[in-house]
């Protein structure tokens, strides 16, 4: 055993994240402590967010991130944003280069103390997001879900931020569709061999729209940042809205995303520290920091 290691509870606009600080130790979060540390509601969370020292020269850490299931994830947008947090306050540092399972990205802490993430460039070939069988145009996807002949959400864009996401298009507002009930149904669909985050998205301006997600490995959830891009960039590929847009999130958070000119995609909201303690990474035995907030 390697001892404990320091963690940060957070919250990426109600998204729930630990920030584990790995550095300087070659072990990892394991699953059983990720399950262990979902299973206290003090901890209760949607990711763990563990720094780790670099692999990658031009890198400052590498970023391991699993889901309250125990699983990995490619991305996480939020949680992105409470690493960068804990680490401006530590270093005084307000730019970022990480790696994460997706590759390389880029993070800043602004004057106002919003963080924008950049996400990276979307992909949309089928084998990439990944689906099961050839769409050769993923705007739109044959899935539907309800009865056959009047389904209640059908017809989804799929697209990939490093991670998996279907976007369906609804007119009526986001809580009127059990999500808790279809979700785990569409994460396990056949059609997405790695499951996949399915988020509802009701636009409502060329500027502005509102979205619940269901996340992969970890359900329901107040804000889910990958999914937030996702759904801009596939509202803008299906000419729903611009490139430019503002998403209310079931938390009542604020996000927004940029899909810019060089197919990068922007990530900006706000993070929250709530207290700190140190936890065994192996089985997810945790205490609370004494001088640490309630
Ligand atoms: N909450 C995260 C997404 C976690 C992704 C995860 N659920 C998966 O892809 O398995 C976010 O802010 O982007």
């Amino acid at each position: 055993m390697a001892g404990t290691a320091p963690f940060a509870k957070m919250n990426g606009i109600g998204n729930e994240i630990i920030v584990a600080d790995m550095r300087g130790r070659a072990d990892k979060v394991t699953a059983a402590a990720a399950i262990a540390l979902n299973g206290d509601a003090a901890t209760r969370f949607d990711q763990i967010m563990a720094i780790h020292d670099a692999r990658t020269p031009g890198t400052a850490y590498y970023i391991d991130i699993l889901n309250s299931d125990g699983s990995g994830a490619q991305a996480c947008g939020n949680g992105m944003r409470c690493v960068v947090q804990a680490l401006a306050a530590e270093t005084g540092q307000k730019t970022f280069t990480f790696e994460t399972r997706a590759g390389i990205l880029n993070a800043e802490e602004h004057a106002d103390g919003s963080i924008s993430v950049d996400m990276g460039k979307p992909r949309f070939g089928w084998q990439d997001i990944p689906l099961a069988e050839e769409f050769r145009d993923t705007r739109m996807i044959e899935l539907q879900i309800g009865p056959i002949d009047a389904p209640v959400l059908h017809s989804p864009s799929a697209v990939s931020m490093g991670n998996p996401h279907a976007i369906f298009w609804v007119d009526k507002d986001v809580w009127s569709y059990e999500l808790d009930r279809f979700g785990p149904l569409l994460e396990n669909h056949p059609i997405f061999p790695e499951r996949a985050n399915i988020t509802i998205v009701q636009v409502t301006s060329p500027e502005t729209m509102v979205i619940r997600t269901w996340e992969r490995g970890a359900g329901l959830t107040k804000a889910c940042g990958s999914a937030a891009c996702a759904a801009v960039v596939a509202a803008a590929r299906t000419r729903r809205t611009g490139r430019s847009v503002s998403l209310m999130t079931p938390g009542g958070g604020k996000l927004h995303v940029e899909w810019r000119d060089d197919d990068h995609v922007i990530l900006t909201g706000a993070a929250e520290w709530e207290f700190s303690g140190s936890f065994d990474p192996s089985t997810g035995a945790w205490a609370r920091d004494t001088e640490s907030a309630a």
